[in-house]
Order: structure tokens, then C-alpha cells, then sequence
């Protein structure tokens, strides 16, 4: 941690997901924080973008956050559920129990690793996977399944399905834990008090306007504001709170038994430090 005396030169960079998920989380955080430089990518690309030194702190996938040591999570805001998350979806074109080839968003890592845990852990399976472009339609790959997040993953794609998962819904059904997809990340000299709260302000100002933002948001992703608003305030939760780390803790162990990441017992959240 920083002490709050030192003197930083120039604007921090701040990268956010751009998908839908996020508006409540950067609601009015540039406008309230001049010294904020705000940006919006895909979470793969905000992950690369923290690792080259590009962002100083970014809403990065939880799975990239295990990835190096210096990084520690900056605040109590995040991107999770406790259920059904109902954009992050796995569409079977054959029964999962022999799904050969798996499709991977670009756009993300954590439900990529956590696709591969869950086929693993049910079917025992280690399916061959390729790369889902984010400019591609869903029918430019004929894998047996395809994982998608994010807006995109709101409305089903034409087709037939002989199944379809929520991957939140089918991790909390097979751990009983919340999951964290992802959180914000500082390289550790931007892990400081004023960053954290920063975050967690414009997560409660997210919270206290969600039924404005749901209106806002709605038309852009062809939703109502009724279903709009169910999305953000029933399927997603945005506070990392001690059922989302043991969540968080839980998937670093099944990720770290299949050389999705390395191991390491540093659980740096600032409310659960002593833990
Ligand atoms: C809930 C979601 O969580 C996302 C999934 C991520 C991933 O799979 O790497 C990263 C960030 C989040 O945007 C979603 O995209 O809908």
C-alpha cells in the first residue's frame, strides 16, 4: 500500500469492461475524479493492457488477477453473481458429455477457465478449443460448443441447442459459492487509499441509480428497462464481500489444479487481509 503522501505525476489510467455489466460500477467515476483518465475495452484486453503498463488500474478478469503477484485487488467493487448471471453462456450444439471442440470469447478469460473447470470436473472432458473473434458471428465457428459473454451473450443466437448453460448459475449449483468474474486491479503502485475509494464510490452511486441507468441502457441492447434492471440488480452483485473471496478462493484452487494458474496463498483484499 501506498502512504498517502506520495506525489503522483499525470492522470491514472483506469480501464473498464465496456459491456453492459459495468455501468453501475463507473457511474459518474470520471466526472467526481478529474485525475482519472476512464477507458473502456474488452476484459482480455484490459488484462493485457494492465500487464504491458498501458493501465495503471483495470476491471481485469479474476483469473488474470492470479496470474502475477505484484497485482493486488484495490477494491471491495466487482463484477459477480449468486446464481443465474445470464450473460455468460455455454451453447451446446452436442450433449456436453461429448463436446470435442469448445469455442472461446475473445473477450474473455475467466469464463474460459471456468468453462474448462466445470467440462472438467462433470464430463471429465478436455475439449480442443479455438478462438471465438469478437468481430465474428456466432455460426463462423462450427465448434460442438460455444462460449460467449458480455452483451452478446444476452440474446441466444439462432440455432439449436441441445442445451445451454449459465455459467454462473451451473458453478453455483456445483460449489454452493458465488463467482467473482472479475474485479479492479492495480499494478501495486496505484493500490491506494484514494483509488479504492474512488471505486467503491461510484459503485454506490451505481447502486443508488440503477433503475435510471437500466433506462438509460435498455434500448441499446434491445431489453426493456424492466429486464434491464433485473439483470443489474438481481443477476449481477457487485460488492466482493467474504462469500465471493471463499468463491474467488475456490476457483483459484480448481484453475490451479488444471495449470490454469499458478498457485499462490496471497489473498490481498483489503477487508479480508487478516483472514
Ligand atoms: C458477467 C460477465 O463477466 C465478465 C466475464 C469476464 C471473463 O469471462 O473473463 C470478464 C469480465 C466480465 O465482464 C459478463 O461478461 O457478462
Amino acid at each position: 500500500m501506498q502512504a498517502d503522501s506520495t506525489i503522483r505525476v499525470g492522470r491514472i489510467r483506469v480501464g473498464a469492461v465496456r459491456y453492459l455489466n459495468t455501468k453501475p460500477l463507473v457511474h459518474g467515476l470520471a466526472a467526481a475524479n478529474p485525475d482519472i483518465d476512464l477507458s473502456f475495452d474488452l476484459p482480455s484486453r484490459l488484462a493485457d493492457k494492465l500487464a504491458s503498463g498501458d493501465l495503471d488500474v483495470a476491471l481485469i478478469p479474476s483469473v488474470e488477477f492470479f496470474q502475477d503477484p505484484s497485482y493486488s485487488i484495490v477494491s471491495d467493487a466487482c463484477i459477480a453473481c449468486r446464481g443465474p448471471v445470464w450473460s455468460v453462456k455455454i451453447f451446446f450444439r452436442k450433449p456436453p458429455a461429448e463436446v470435442r471442440t469448445l469455442a472461446l470469447d475473445e473477450g474473455s478469460r475467466t469464463s474460459a477457465a471456468l468453462s474448462k473447470v466445470l467440462l472438467s470436473e462433470r464430463f471429465d472432458l478436455k475439449p480442443q478449443t479455438v478462438p471465438l473473434p469478437i468481430d465474428s458471428g456466432f455460426d463462423s465457428v462450427d465448434a460442438d460448443a460455444v462460449l460467449i459473454i458480455g452483451d452478446r451473450a444476452i440474446h441466444a443466437p439462432a440455432g439449436d441447442f441441445v442445451e445451454i448453460w449459465d455459467l454462473g448459475q451451473v458453478w453455483r449449483q456445483w460449489s454452493g459459492k458465488p463467482f467473482v468474474f472479475a474485479a479492479w486491479v492495480a499494478r501495486p503502485e496505484f493500490d491506494t487509499p484514494q483509488i479504492a475509494a474512488a471505486l467503491s464510490a461510484a459503485r454506490d452511486a451505481g447502486l443508488a441509480h440503477l433503475q435510471e441507468i437500466a433506462a438509460a441502457e435498455a434500448p441499446r441492447h434491445r431489453l426493456t428497462a424492466e429486464q434491464c434492471l433485473t439483470y443489474l440488480r438481481d443477476n449481477l452483485h457487485f460488492t466482493l464481500g467474504p462469500d465471493e473471496e471463499s468463491g474467488l478462493s475456490l476457483f483459484h484452487a480448481h484453475a490451479v489444479q488444471r495449470g490454469l494458474a499458478p498457485p499462490n496463498d496471497r489473498w490481498t483484499h483489503h477487508d479480508c487481509e487478516a483472514t
